[in-house]
């Protein structure tokens, strides 16, 4: 294995990070929201912003995007400060954890008004409107009232309405509350294609499944302190797998014989054919799952227990408040 090699002098330098915060601090009365948040999200990646209720996740995605004012520490993002930098605040893109304002106007106006806000010429803004209604699949009901949509169509608007701007940084409060199963599918793809287009997005949620699939990188919050930030596509880590047989003894003589450590599988409503076993990474499950079978063991399955960001989350000491 090669080691990686300090940059020389003429290698070109890391792009800057799509959002920086140092030390941010943001309290309401005595209630410390955010209590020491550093953050780097890399630029044209997906970032999961997790941790329990009242961790300080909408405070801090709000200080980010402008729109409230830290009582201590810097913010970059997209390079400037959102707080004093109206430029800035324009390459920020941000969706509320639920969709709120303007209810008398139709899903196209929502947009177009938006898109008048960011000074976009009428026409260019209208286009912009109907290219993003078709993507969030809303184009049916654009000249419907939004206060008639549902909860899930007022998502999808609301996700077109922080696009308006083609920001260079999507902030996503809680995206996929009340989307339904296709729609959930449909955000992932676009989220991933505006990453590999270069945008940065930082996204929270509860549902860590569904992030799992669709993240790079985490950032762990517990009472408004990052606890950790993991690097998700890169780097090993162990996990537990459930391997299931039809002849357990079969898979315990082979164990035996190959050193591999199987542990009892108590969550299994019939134990006797599945057990656990600890490997360090896809290529790791891959190896044990052809040797099983070509000693014969009638191998079912082989899946994780849970997935990376529910098994690093679990691992972490957070609390809820
Ligand atoms: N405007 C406010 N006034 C007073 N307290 C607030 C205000 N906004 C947030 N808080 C408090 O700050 C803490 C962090 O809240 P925040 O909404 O940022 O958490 P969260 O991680 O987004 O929670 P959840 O997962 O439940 O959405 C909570 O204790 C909350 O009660």
């Amino acid at each position: 294995m090669s080691t990686p090699q300090p940059a020389g002098p003429g290698a070109p330098p890391d792009p800057p990070p799509g959002i920086l915060a140092r030390d941010l601090h943001r309290s309401f009365g005595t209630v410390r929201a955010v209590a020491g948040v550093d953050l780097t999200v890399r630029r044209g990646s997906v970032t999961a912003l997790v941790g329990p209720n009242g961790s300080g996740k909408t405070t801090l995605l709000l200080i980010l995007a402008g729109l409230l004012a830290p009582d201590h520490g810097s913010v970059l993002v997209a390079g400037a400060d959102p707080g004093s930098s109206a430029t800035a605040r324009s390459r920020v893109g941000w969706m509320p954890d639920a969709f709120g304002t303007w209810d008398s106007l139709t899903a196209v106006e929502v947009l177009t008004t938006m898109a008048g806000a960011y000074r976009l010429p009428a026409g260019q803004g209208r286009a912009r409107a109907w290219e993003l209604l078709r993507t969030v699949h809303l184009d049916d009901l654009a000249a419907a009232p939004a206060h008639t949509l549902s909860r899930g169509q007022k998502q999808r608007l609301g996700m077109a309405r922080a696009l308006i701007n083609s920001p260079e940084v999507l902030l996503l409060d809680e995206p996929a509350s009340g989307l339904d199963p296709r729609s959930r599918i449909e955000m992932r793809s676009l989220l991933r294609g505006l990453a590999a287009a270069g945008t940065t997005v930082l996204i929270s949620s509860h549902v860590l499944a569904e992030l799992d699939e669709m993240v790079d990188d985490a950032v762990f919050l517990s009472r408004g302190r990052t606890v950790s930030s993991e690097q998700l596509r890169v780097g090993v880590t162990e996990r537990r797998w459930r391997l299931r047989t039809l002849d357990g003894p079969a898979l315990q003589r082979w164990a035996s014989a190959a050193r591999v450590t199987l542990h009892p599988d108590t969550d299994a409503p019939d134990g006797a054919g599945s057990v656990l076993v600890d490997l360090t990474d896809d290529a790791a499950a891959a190896a044990l799952l052809a040797a099983a079978v070509g000693a014969g063991v009638p191998v079912v399955s082989l899946a994780p227990v849970s997935g990376r960001l529910e098994q690093a989350y679990l691992s972490l000491d957070t609390e809820r408040r």
